[in-house]
């Protein structure tokens, strides 16, 4: 059959995320294996309505796949959610006779998504976001590589509060999700992790160190989710205060959000890639594409956006009580 899909672009949208590069690769190599022309939209809605959109056709695309971060850049661009700006985005594309558009990026970008597919351009989102709150997929593009950088600080911080016996109040990222912070804990033996389904005052943190302290703990682990508190080194004294043990408190930021894809993310990036691609090349659009259950599936964007969350309040119960026996 003839192939109807001449041209299709790719952007990243919203925090990058470790494993974005290998998705866009996939992309851009399966397209060419299709005789699809890939272009690259750089600065991700910002740049397509500003029209940085160029060929990947003569782009070395694969001494990207073990690199951190996106190289075509990402933006927050708030501006996308005004129709006649989208609407001049559009419009670059079909100056261009582009006929499609992947989108990697979070829920945010999974609304651009949707409001393009709905003006016509055929649009497939692929999940890329390190904290794992893309529900229409077990896992986000990031989330592996993110939760083992996490996995590998946290245990750096564990050396040296282990040689002083203090304590640390460690704040993660999550932008809501629990995720990073639950896996983390229990990867780590976090003695205590607080995350938006299980919060904790920092005064029951305190009571708990002290106790794990009492119980013959040397050092303690305290993982947070963040937005919880306000400030960490507020938290860190409260607990000191509380315990009378020698706590400080420190937020990992963007540091978790770069770094070399972990092989998993790489290997589903790639899958999922393809599969934007394949879904492309049949004419579908307005779909969002997940691994679940170790299968690579695409749902409606729209649907994507509605399934609730798994509540982990009774995981993040048992994990806590797990780790301070
Ligand atoms: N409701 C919306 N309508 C149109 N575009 C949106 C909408 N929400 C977000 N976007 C676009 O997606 C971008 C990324 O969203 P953001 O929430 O920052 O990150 P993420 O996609 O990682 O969740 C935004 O900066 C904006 O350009
Ligand atoms: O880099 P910024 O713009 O300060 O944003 C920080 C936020 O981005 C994230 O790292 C990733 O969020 P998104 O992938 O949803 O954009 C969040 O965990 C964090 O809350």
């Amino acid at each position: 059959m003839e192939n109807m899909i001449k041209k299709i672009a790719i952007l990243t949208s919203g925090g990058d995320a470790p494993g974005m590069n290998p998705a866009i690769r996939a992309v851009v190599k399966d397209a060419l294996a299709k005789n699809i022309e890939p272009f690259l939209v750089y600065e991700g809605y910002k740049g397509l309505h500003e029209g940085k959109i160029e060929s990947a056709k003569n782009i070395n695309v694969d001494k990207y796949i073990n690199r951190g971060g996106t190289f075509i850049f990402s933006a927050r661009y708030p501006a996308f959610k005004d129709p006649a700006v989208r609407q001049e985005a559009k419009e670059q594309l079909d100056k261009l006779g582009i006929d499609a558009l992947v989108v990697i990026g979070g829920d945010g970008s999974y609304h651009g998504a949707q409001l393009l597919h709905e003006m016509g351009v055929k649009t497939i989102a692929l999940p890329g976001t390190i904290d794992n709150d893309i529900t229409s997929s077990d896992f986000t593009i990031g989330y592996d590589t993110a939760l083992n950088t996490i996995i590998e600080n946290i245990d750096r911080i564990r050396d040296t509060m282990e040689s002083h016996s203090r304590a640390a109040i460690v704040e993660v990222m999550g932008h809501g999700c629990g995720d990073l912070a639950l896996y983390s804990g229990l990867a780590t033996g976090a003695e205590v992790i607080v995350t938006n389904e299980c919060k904790i005052s920092p005064e029951e943190i305190g009571r708990i160190v002290k106790e794990q302290t009492e119980k013959g703990k040397n050092s303690i682990i305290v993982i947070v989710s963040e937005h919880i508190y306000e400030n960490i080194h507020d938290v860190a004294k409260i607990v000191e205060k509380i315990s009378g043990k020698g706590t400080r408190g420190m937020a990992l930021e963007h540091l978790q959000r770069g770094g070399i894809p972990t092989a998993a993310e790489r290997i589903n990036s790639a899958r999922m890639g393809m599969k934007a691609v394949e879904l492309i090349s049949e004419g579908k659009s307005g779909l969002a594409i997940g691994i679940i259950k170790g299968a690579t599936v695409a749902t409606p964007i729209l649907e994507a956006l509605k399934i609730p969350r798994t509540d982990r309040t009774e995981k993040t119960k048992k994990f806590n009580k797990l780790n301070q026996a």
